[in-house]
C-alpha cells in the first residue's frame, strides 16, 4: 500500500446517528480558536470532501475531527464536518465523540463518571460520562445558552401556505416548524415526506427569517429545519425529525435541535427549570433533556440546557488514497446526495 493521505477513523453512533470520530492523521487546523478552526475548514474544505464524500464516506453520517483544546479550561476540541459543510456544534456528535475519547483511552476513565470538557465552535460543552467496567453507558452534556430568536412568527411557503414557527438557536440555527399544523405525525414511514417538505420549509424560512447570534457574528443563517410533534406533552414525552442536507433525517432526537427546543418551551412557559423530558427521533431512539438554569445572551433570555443520550463504537477504520486514485477528494452524485450541494465528479 502507498497511500499519500491516512486518517484514523472511529465509527461511532449516538442512538443511531453515525458520528463517526477522526482521531489521527491531522495534527492540528490553523487558528487561535476552535471557532477559527472550524472557519478555516469552511474555506478549506479538502479534509471534509476526503473523508465525507464516496467512496470513503457517506451523506448519512458526520466525522468530527478531534482537535487539541484550544481553550486551557477544556480537554479536547472537535468540530463536525457533514455532508453539507463544516459546523459549530452537534449534540449526538459530542455523546459519540466523549465515548470515544473514553473507550480507546485518549482520556482517562474514572468509574462511576467521568467529567470531559469538549471545546466546539460553538462554545464549551461539559460532558459528564457514566462508566462501567470500562464502558461509557451515557452521556450527559450542559450546553452552553440556547434561545429563541423568533416565537410563533409567520412563514408563507409556497404550496403550503402560511405556517406558524419558531427560530432558536441551539448550538446552530434551527426553524422549528409543527408537524400538528401540517397534518402529519413524525415516523418511519414519512422519511422522505419530511426530508422534501423541510427542504422546502427551510428554503422559506431562510429567505423570511434573518437571524444572528448576538454574540457570535458568525452565526447568522438557519442551517437545519427540525419538525416538532408533541406525543404526550402530560407525559413530557416529544419527538424531533431534523432535516439535514443534502436530504435525511437525523437517526437521533438531536442535541442542538432538542436545546433549540427546549429555549422555546421555556420562553412560551412550556418547560420549567429541572423538569425532565423524554425527545424522541423518527427510529424512536430516545435522549432527556432539561432545562439547567437561565441566563442571557446578549440581551436575549437564554437557557442552560442538558441532555443525556448513549453513544456507541461500532468500528475502527484507516482511510487513505493510492497516488494513482482519481477520486482523491471523493465525489458526490444528486441520486442520493440531492441537489442542494454542487456535485464534483472529476474528470467529468
Ligand atoms: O444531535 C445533534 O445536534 C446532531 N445530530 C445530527 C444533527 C446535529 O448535528
Amino acid at each position: 500500500m502507498r497511500w499519500n493521505k491516512t486518517v484514523t477513523v472511529i465509527g461511532a453512533h449516538a442512538e443511531g446517528e453515525v458520528g463517526r470520530v477522526l482521531t489521527g492523521g491531522v495534527l492540528n487546523v490553523p487558528g487561535n480558536t476552535t471557532l477559527e478552526k472550524m472557519q478555516y475548514l469552511q474555506s478549506n474544505d479538502e479534509l471534509r470532501q476526503f473523508v465525507n464524500r464516496e467512496p470513503r464516506g457517506c451523506a448519512q453520517m458526520t466525522t468530527n475531527l478531534l482537535l487539541p483544546a484550544s481553550a486551557p479550561e477544556a480537554d479536547a476540541a472537535f468540530i463536525p464536518m457533514q455532508a453539507d459543510g463544516t459546523h459549530a456544534m452537534s449534540g449526538s456528535n459530542a455523546m459519540c465523540v466523549t465515548t470515544v475519547l473514553l473507550e480507546t483511552g485518549m482520556l482517562p476513565m474514572q468509574e462511576p463518571v467521568t467529567s470531559v470538557v469538549l471545546d466546539s465552535a460553538a462554545g464549551l460543552v461539559k460532558a459528564k460520562a457514566q462508566c462501567k467496567d470500562g464502558r461509557v453507558e451515557r452521556v450527559t452534556l450542559d450546553f452552553f445558552p440556547a434561545f429563541a430568536e423568533h416565537l410563533d412568527v409567520p412563514l408563507e411557503v409556497e404550496g403550503i401556505g402560511t405556517l406558524t414557527v419558531d427560530v432558536a438557536f441551539g448550538g446552530v440555527y434551527y426553524v422549528l416548524p409543527r408537524v400538528q399544523e401540517l397534518g402529519f405525525r413524525i415516523g418511519p414511514d414519512v422519511a422522505q415526506d419530511m426530508v422534501s417538505l423541510g427542504a422546502q420549509i427551510k428554503s422559506a424560512a431562510q429567505q423570511q427569517l434573518a437571524v444572528r447570534h448576538p454574540e457570535v457574528s458568525a452565526f447568522d443563517s438557519i442551517e437545519f429545519l427540525m419538525f416538532t410533534d408533541d406525543v404526550d406533552p402530560k407525559q413530557s414525552i416529544f419527538r424531533n425529525a431534523t432535516i439535514m442536507p443534502p436530504g435525511r433525517v437525523d437517526r437521533s432526537p438531536c442535541g442542538t435541535g432538542s436545546a433549540a427546543r427546549l429555549a422555546v418551551m421555556h420562553a412560551k412557559g412550556q418547560a420549567q427549570i429541572g423538569q425532565e423530558f423524554e425527545m424522541r427521533s423518527t427510529i424512536n431512539s430516545k435522549f432527556s433533556a432539561s432545562v439547567l438554569g437561565t441566563t442571557t445572551v446578549g440581551s436575549r433570555p437564554a437557557i442552560l440546557p442538558r441532555l443525556s443520550g448513549r453513544a456507541w463504537i461500532y468500528a475502527t477504520m484507516q482511510l487513505g488514497a493510492d497516488p494513482s486514485d482519481p477520486f482523491q477528494l471523493g465525489y458526490t452524485l444528486a441520486d442520493t446526495w440531492g441537489t442542494e450541494i454542487e456535485h464534483i465528479i472529476p474528470g467529468c
